[in-house]
């Protein structure tokens, strides 16, 4: 059988050689479609191959009948409806590894150019001016370079950094102290990160608690002359607050290749002096594109010819038959991560996990896998899935246990899940209650009955008349209804919890008020 894929973005030539050789595929170009034109012929192809332009959108999806796999040439996924692919059994793979180093060298020559103001003075040079005075720059030698998000691309800068005899100090919430003292950098909470750099460079992913991290209010902490750089993804800084902090003088400049709304023409931030960018060029050397272009080829390849992927970003890898056995603790499993790692105050290093009851006789392995990757979903993002859950844990320095245990503290199946952080050990436990379906019943010590689903926002408080009544009321304030309510505590007088089950999103501002009540600890809102 002949398989039809398109190509909508420019790929390398050479990177799309293994495409070209393979028998049984033939390969369009569709570099020049409008996105309309995309719409209308998808349907005659098996692959579709893109970089971060092509928007694989719903409705694109919707109308792609025959598409089997969707291959991005990078790591980003994030033009790409993953949700929608899932639902139409559309595999979607990415090319992770092949443009750390490019995207890492154009953030040094980020940092370098605006340090020494290098396109200004070019600039200046182009329109016949002899400038000298205007252009004088800032040496990086024994400077501070604030690192925020110190996966692969944020590694390789803060190497490349220490080559510039820069000081670094670096945010991940996988970094821990002693890894940070392993690679000679200073380890920080993104407070500390913003108030001792002279540069601070992000290198996370687009996520709902990625969005907008560098906001007014962090503009507001950072040194006074910081420079800014994001080789990252637009949207991680709230642009407008950029914009005011560098006509405010606080900010000294800023390097963007990434924008919040891509491509585009005309943006305000441009006609500020102080700012330079590149058009999303990261990835663009050949060496990456070559890289990115093999590696996505490859897995399609492999994939259309009923091989396994190495890099897939959406595909279940348990094998249907035992997954129908399984699929409920699966989905139990998953949310007790995601829940759990709300909890964690500080990078995890150990994750335990007690299997018990009926679930003692299962096979756990799958459930196990699912629970990491709802724990690292919240930091890395939608392309964790259980084929790499354990691997991206075990890069982290994670450790995992799995453990079976006849202790079923009166339930026929119990899941708990405990992670250990360098100064505390915290636990969720779930169970499958027959007929009312998932339930979380444990959190740390305190008996709850929990459905693990929506908007939970769990307060620690302290146990006294009127707690309740003044929590109700400061929801109503916002105008947030309360669906479900769960209180237990130690001892009376003493430490107590709160779950509850609201009927939106609750945004940080809140919570952060939420804490200003005197007998409120702390408070946290989990989107399940
Ligand atoms: N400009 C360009 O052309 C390119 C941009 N990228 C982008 O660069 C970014 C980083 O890519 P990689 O290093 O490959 O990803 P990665 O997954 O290896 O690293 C991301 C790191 O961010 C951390 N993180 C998550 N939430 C965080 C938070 N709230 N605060 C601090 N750290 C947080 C994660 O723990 C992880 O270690 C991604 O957004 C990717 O799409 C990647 C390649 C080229
Ligand atoms: O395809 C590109 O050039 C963009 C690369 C990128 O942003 C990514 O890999 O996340």
């Amino acid at each position: 059988m002949a398989f039809k894929i398109l190509i909508s973005d420019p790929l390398s030539e050479e990177g799309m050689y293994p495409l070209l050789q393979a028998e049984n595929i033939s390969i369009e170009l569709a570099t020049d479609w409008s996105q309309e034109k995309l719409a209308n012929q998808i349907t005659e192809y098996d692959a579709l191959l893109v970089r971060s332009q092509t928007q694989v959108n719903r409705e694109l999806i919707t109308k792609a009948t025959n598409l089997k796999i969707i291959g991005r040439a990078g790591v980003g996924v994030d033009n790409i409806d993953l949700d929608a692919a899932t639902e139409h059994g559309i595999i979607v793979v990415n090319a992770p590894n092949g443009n750390t180093n490019s995207a890492a060298e154009h953030t040094m020559a980020m940092i370098m150019a605006l340090s020494r103001k290098i396109p200004q003075a070019y600039l200046s040079l182009m329109n016949k001016q002899w400038d000298r005075k205007k252009y004088v720059g800032t040496e990086l030698k024994n400077k501070t370079l604030g690192i925020i998000g110190l996966g692969r691309i944020g590694a390789e800068v803060a190497y490349r950094a220490k080559g510039q005899r820069m000081n670094i100090i670096a945010y991940d919430p996988f970094l821990t102290e002693d890894q940070a003292k392993k690679m000679d950098i200073q380890y920080g909470s993104v407070d500390e990160v913003l108030h001792a750099a002279d540069f601070i460079t992000i290198h996370t992913p687009l996520l709902k608690e990625t969005r907008h991290l560098l906001n007014a209010d962090a503009f507001h902490a950072v040194k006074p002359g910081v420079h800014i750089v994001n080789c990252a993804r637009g949207g991680i800084i709230d642009e407008d607050a950029l914009y005011h902090a560098i006509q405010s003088k606080k900010v000294a400049g800023a390097a963007l290749d990434v924008f919040e709304e891509e491509p585009f023409y005309d943006h305000p931030l441009l006609e500020l002096p102080e700012v330079i960018a590149t058009p999303h060029l990261g990835a663009s050397t050949f060496e990456a594109q070559e890289s990115v272009a093999i590696d996505v080829s490859e897995d399609v390849i492999r994939f259309l010819s009923g091989e396994a992927v190495r890099n897939p970003v959406n595909l279940p890898s348990v094998p249907k038959d035992i997954l129908s056995q399984i699929e409920p603790y699966f989905h139990l499993a998953e949310k007790l991560g995601h829940f759990l790692i709300h909890l964690a105050n500080e990078p995890v290093e150990e994750i335990n996990l007690y299997y018990s009851g009926d679930l003692s006789q299962t096979k756990i392995g799958p459930i196990t896998r699912n629970t990491i990757k709802g724990l690292l979903t919240r930091h890395l993002g939608e392309h964790v899935n259980d084929v790499n859950a354990l691997y991206l844990a075990e890069k982290r320095g994670i450790t995992v246990n799995e453990n079976k245990t006849s202790s079923t503290q009166g339930f026929t199946n119990l899941l708990k899940v405990e992670i250990i952080t360098k100064s505390e050990k915290r636990s969720v436990a779930g169970t499958l209650l027959n007929g009312l379906g998932p339930r979380i019943v444990k959190m740390d010590h305190y008996s709850v009955d929990v459905t693990p689903k929506g908007h939970l926002l769990v307060i620690h408080h302290k146990d006294q008349p009127g707690v309740i009544g003044k929590m109700g009321s400061f929801l109503a304030t916002q105008e947030i209804n309360i669906a479900t309510m769960q209180v237990d505590r130690a001892d009376i007088g003493g430490e107590a919890i709160m779950v509850m089950s609201v009927d939106r999103h609750i945004e940080e501002k809140e919570l952060r008020a939420l804490e200003q009540l005197e007998e409120i600890h702390d408070a946290t809102a989990i989107d399940l």
